[in-house]
C-alpha cells in the first residue's frame, strides 16, 4: 500500500535517514521502532512532503513527490504528531471538523482535485461516527484544554480519522498516556484495524508495539536494521543491543 524505496534524508551534514526500504502492507498495523534519533519521525515527514528527500515514495501506486497536501488527504493518508497538535480555542467537535477541512466549502482547487464537497448532515454524522469510535461524544461541546491529555490525544487522533483514511500514520500515540489510557489505545487500534483502515505506528511504548502489530520494522541511525513480526523483533540480538536492552 505504502511503498517507501531508498529514502534518504538529509540535514546538512546529517543524514538523518539513510537509504531506507519499507513496504507498508494493506490491513496491517505497522510499528517503527527505534531508539531517539534513528529517523521515524523524519520518515512521516517525508511520506507529508515536509522535507526534501531522495528516493521514492508510492502511495497506492502514486508517486506522492507530485501530489499537494490537499492531495495527499484525498488519496486517504492522514497522519497524528508527535507533540499534540489541537487548536485549544475550539471545542472537541470543531477540532474534528478541522480534519474535514478540504471538504467543507466549495473552493476552486475542489473542483480541479475532484473532492466531494459535504453536506451539513454529512458532516455532522462522519463527526458523530468518530466521536463515537473513539470515545469521544461526552466531549464534543468542551474545549480540549480541560480534558485529561490522554482525551486531548483522542481528539488529535479523531481529527485524522474523519476524513476516512485509508493509512493512518500515528506518531507516539501512546506518549504519556496512563496504562488504562494504554489499553483503550490498544482496543481502539484493534477496531480501527477490523474496519480495514491500515496504520503506520512510531511508538517507544514496547507493551504497546508487541500487542497491535502485525510487522515492525526497526531503525538505527536512519537505517533500517531489522523488520519482521513482533516476536521475531523482540528476540533480534541487534535490536536487543540498539534499542530494547537486555530485560
Ligand atoms: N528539521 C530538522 N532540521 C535538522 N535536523 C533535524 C530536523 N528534523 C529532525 N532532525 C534530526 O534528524 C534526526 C532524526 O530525527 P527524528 O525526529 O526523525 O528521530 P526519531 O527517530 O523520530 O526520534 P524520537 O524517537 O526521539 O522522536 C535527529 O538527529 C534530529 O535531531
Amino acid at each position: 500500500m505504502l511503498r517507501i524505496e531508498n529514502l534518504t534524508v538529509k540535514f546538512q551534514s546529517l543524514v538523518a535517514v539513510n537509504n531506507l526500504s519499507m513496504k507498508v502492507e494493506q490491513g496491517n498495523i505497522h510499528s517503527l521502532i527505534g531508539p531517539n534519533g534513528a529517523g521515524k519521525t523524519t520518515v512521516f515527514n517525508a511520506v507529508f512532503k515536509l522535507v526534501p528527500y531522495t528516493g521514492r515514495i508510492t502511495f497506492l501506486n502514486q508517486d506522492l513527490r507530485m501530489k499537494s497536501t490537499h492531495e495527499l488527504l484525498s488519496l486517504g493518508l492522514s497522519r497524528t504528531f508527535q507533540n499534540l497538535n489541537i487548536f485549544y480555542s475550539m471545542t472537541v467537535e470543531e477540532n474534528i471538523k478541522m480534519g474535514l477541512h478540504p471538504f467543507l466549502e466549495s473552493h476552486l482547487y475542489q473542483d480541479l482535485l475532484g473532492f466531494d464537497v459535504y453536506s451539513q448532515k454529512e458532516v455532522n454524522d462522519k463527526i458523530y461516527e468518530v466521536a463515537a469510535l473513539t470515545g469521544l461524544l461526552p466531549y464534543l461541546k468542551a474545549y480540549p484544554l480541560f480534558l485529561p491529555y490522554g482525551v486531548q490525544k483522542l481528539v488529535e487522533l479523531a481529527r485524522a480519522l474523519v476524513s476516512n483514511p485509508k493509512l493512518l500514520l500515528l506518531d507516539e500515540p501512546a506518549a504519556g498516556l496512563t496504562s488504562a489510557e494504554k489499553e483503550n489505545l490498544k482496543n481502539l487500534m484493534k477496531a480501527i484495524k477490523a474496519k480495514g483502515l491500515t496504520v503506520l505506528i512510531v511508538e517507544h511504548d514496547m507493551g504497546v508495539v508487541m500487542d497491535i502489530s502485525d510487522v515492525v520494522t526497526v531503525m538505527n541511525f536512519g537505517q533500517k536494521i531489522a523488520e519482521g513480526k513482533p516476536q521475531e523483533i523482540s528476540a533480534d540480538p541487534q535490536v536487543i543491543e540498539a534499542y530494547l536492552g537486555v530485560d
